[in-house]
């Protein structure tokens, strides 16, 4: 469960560049809820999820994670809570290591440096099993180089990474923003398979209407930092990607840009 309260972020304070990235935010997720975050460019969604995943600290609120209060805890004191997917499938992985280096890494998160059980035969089996699940033939290339593959296989291995050191929260900034059209799908599935087995409370952070309101139980509209839109259950089923897109333009004042591209 996370408990989200009164939760403010300005970055730059007393510089001219000062910004109030987030204010008066109130959110409370139950454990394994899945949220759908859609917002305008600025409205401070990757700062929302930085927030949780401690890369941003507050100026003022609190955060509590399965009960712990983590409003100041740095991202090392919290990773074996919160697992995070970027958009840039190479954000969250290390090019330069190997397929099985890149896992056994993720496996290691939270635990204090240097406890890491070193790479045996059974760690090896069981990387390469959770790897030949994805059906990416990646089993077979588990000495390569992370660096070596596409975007796709990059991004399904991250969720892969993501659910191996046992964390409860999963946030997934944008992750199939960058990938074409049958991988995006690829990834949403093994998304919600991932979410469900491992019963995950999940953030997604879209600019899709259609995932928004085909993933997830609940979805939350971000804007000028605040929460401006938050649906669930029956209200949620009646909407409809062209009624988001309205209240897109209620909260802007203004026609989008590009209706196609947040349709698509
Ligand atoms: N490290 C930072 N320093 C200064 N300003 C920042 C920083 N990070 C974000 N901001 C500003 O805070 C506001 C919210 O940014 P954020 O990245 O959270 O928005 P977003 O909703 O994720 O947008 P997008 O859809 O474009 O990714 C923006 O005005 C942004 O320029």
């Amino acid at each position: 469960m996370i408990e989200i309260s009164n939760l403010g972020v300005v970055f730059g304070r007393g510089t001219p560049l000062q910004k109030q990235a987030l204010s008066g935010v109130n959110l409370t997720i139950e454990e394994g809820a899945f949220v759908t975050v859609i917002g305008s460019n600025g409205a401070g969604k990757s700062t929302l999820l930085g927030v949780l995943a401690g890369d941003v600290l507050p100026t003022e609120g609190k955060v509590v994670i399965s009960g712990k209060n983590v409003t100041r805890k740095p991202t090392a004191d919290r990773a074996s809570l919160v697992a995070r997917v970027f958009q840039d499938p190479l954000t969250g992985s290390c090019g330069t290591l190997t397929i099985e280096e890149n896992l056994a890494l993720a496996a290691a998160r939270g635990r204090a440096r240097g406890l890491a059980p070193a790479l045996g035969k059974n760690r090896r089996a069981h990387f390469r099993e959770r790897v030949a699940a994805l059906n990416l033939g990646l089993e077979d290339r588990m000495q390569d180089r992370m660096e070596l593959l596409s975007g796709g296989q990059r991004q399904a291995l991250s969720l892969v990474m993501a659910t191996l050191a046992g964390s409860e929260v999963l946030l997934l900034d944008e992750h199939t923003a960058a990938l074409d059209p049958g991988m995006a799908e690829y990834v949403m599935e093994l998304t919600q398979s991932l979410v469900n087995e491992n019963r995950l409370t999940t953030l997604m952070v879209t600019h899709s209407m259609r995932q928004a309101l085909d993933f997830g139980t609940r979805t939350i509209m971000l804007h000028g930092g605040s929460i401006v839109l938050d649906v669930t259950g029956d209200n949620r089923k009646n909407l409809g990607v062209e009624d988001l897109i309205a209240m897109f333009r209620r909260v802007r004042g203004q026609n989008l840009d590009d209706d196609a591209l947040l349709i698509e």
